[in-house]
């Protein structure tokens, strides 16, 4: 069934058990890659709450998780936008990070964020994101752990957003074309 938002209809995408499908493979993927090695995973906010809870729950190894949120602001320079990590707390120094995004669009995010990582020395870094979209991609960012690959189209639910709204829609949603 579709679904209206504001000015925009979204069609059904991937359901609900498609995405437990995959989410539970990565999980399987990531409980025989880090075992004995107590990962930090860290979600980038908003989007990512949802996959985060979920890939985090199927964890079976020891692991630890924290949020941050990103703060993008123009900075004075030519070079373009400046991201801050809010709420960054945590000590990454030696410890295996793996960066949970909800999507990998143009790249722009984690290609701004990635330096600030790599400074506090992690032991290592990867990044798992829901979805991706490579015809977008404009920045080298290459996810280690990816559920699906899907076209360069506006999507919304299981944590994404329009305008705000959606992110508790349980399934993915495409925007419908005229
Ligand atoms: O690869 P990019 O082109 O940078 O796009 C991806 C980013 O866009 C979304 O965040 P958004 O800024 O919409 O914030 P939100 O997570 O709070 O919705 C998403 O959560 C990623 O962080
Ligand atoms: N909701 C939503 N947020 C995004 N941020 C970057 N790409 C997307 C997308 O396709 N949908």
């Amino acid at each position: 069934m579709d679904i209206h938002i504001i000015d925009k209809t979204f069609v059904p995408f991937i359901s609900a058990a498609k995405i437990n499908e995959r989410v539970s493979e990565l999980a399987a993927t990531i409980n025989r890659d880090y075992a004995g090695k107590k990962p930090l995973v860290i979600g980038i906010l908003n989007g990512s709450f949802i996959f985060a809870a979920d890939l985090f729950r199927l964890l079976t190894i020891e692991a630890e998780i924290s949020f941050i949120k990103l703060a993008s602001y123009k900075g004075t320079s030519s070079t373009g936008n400046v991201v801050t990590a809010i709420g960054m707390e945590e000590n990454l120094k030696d410890r295996h990070v793996i960066i949970v995004e909800d999507i990998i669009d143009t790249g722009k995010t984690l290609h701004a964020f990635m330096p600030e990582i790599m400074n506090r020395q992690p032991a290592s870094v990867k990044i798992a994101t829901f979805l991706s979209k490579p015809d977008a991609l404009k920045y080298d960012v290459k996810a280690d752990y990816c559920a699906f690959e899907i076209e360069n189209k506006f999507v919304l639910g299981y944590g994404m957003d329009y305008d705000g709204l959606g992110r508790n829609i349980p399934e993915l949603y495409v925007l419908k074309e005229n």
